[in-house]
């Protein structure tokens, strides 16, 4: 590595480097994700986009751990994941990254309000504390009115705020959306996506895939995969193209 390499990257809060990412064998094989190298730094907002097979998901899932690199390395605040045990990558999911999956996974024995609270708890904070967060987490996504409920009894769209208050809650410094507003109407769906640029100008960083590319306008930068390799990477309008904005009542980027 060039001492440059190490000035670009130094403070990154992800860096992909050189990841690829081979499923199957022989005549079988799929390239998901082809030597994708990513940088993304505190307060940056990033899009990723890419018609359907070309790896967004593989990148996010290899970005937040829940995946190995068949070669190259993920690192999350200059920790190399690689090489971490078990127990150590479970903590780092658990206290640097909150994700939101496609399909929510949401506990369906446990209300919204602890589903919310999970990560907390399993990082020893109190109940108590866990649950005030929740609640807080759940009022900045607009639905603190059914902390009570369980997924049953909540529509998609409900239960995909839920998950990202999940993937807000507890100060995480990289926030991972796989299509966070799938679900969603389009006014839920600006509002969320006004909630976490608000999270990347107070200091996180955010990846979102997307099929969107109104939704992509929130972001600083878009990265486009195709067939696993970065095509293009352009500017988004993000913070510099926002002013005034609030969760509630957001009206986009300005075009
Ligand atoms: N577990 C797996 N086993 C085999 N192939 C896989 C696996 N996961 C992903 N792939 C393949 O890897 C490629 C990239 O998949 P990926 O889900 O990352 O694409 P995507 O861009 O997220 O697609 P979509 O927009 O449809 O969600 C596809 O060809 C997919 O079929």
């Amino acid at each position: 590595m060039t001492v440059t390499h190490l000035r670009e990257t130094e403070g990154a809060v992800l860096e992909l480097r050189e990841v690829s990412r081979v499923h199957g064998q022989g005549e079988a094989q799929v390239h998901a994700l082809r030597s994708v190298d990513l940088t993304v730094r505190p307060g940056e907002f990033v899009a990723v986009m890419g018609p359907s097979g070309s790896g967004k998901s593989t990148l996010l899932t290899l970005a937040g751990g829940l995946d190995s690199a068949s070669s190259g390395e993920v690192l999350i605040e200059g920790k190399g994941l690689g090489g971490l045990s078990r127990a150590a990558l479970a903590a780092v999911r658990r206290r640097a990254i909150g994700y939101v999956f496609q399909d929510f996974n949401l506990i369906p024995a446990l209300t919204a309000a602890e589903n919310v609270a999970l990560p907390r708890e399993l990082d020893r904070v109190s109940s108590r504390q866990a649950r005030a967060e929740a609640l807080t987490a759940l009022d900045e996504i607009g639905i603190a009115d059914l902390a009570d409920r369980f997924p049953d009894e909540m529509s998609g769209g409900q239960q995909q705020r839920v998950a990202i208050a999940r993937a807000l809650i507890g100060d995480r410094r990289l926030v991972l959306a796989d299509e966070p507003t799938g679900a969603l109407d389009s006014t839920t769906g600006e509002a969320v996506l006004a909630v976490l640029r608000g999270r990347c100008d107070a200091g996180a960083a955010a990846v979102m895939v997307t099929h969107d590319p109104r939704h992509a306008q929130w972001a600083d930068r878009v990265v486009h995969l195709s067939d696993g390799l970065v095509v293009e990477e352009r500017a988004g309008q993000g913070a510099s193209g926002l002013t005034g904005m609030t969760p509630a009542g957001t009206t986009g980027p300005r075009g």
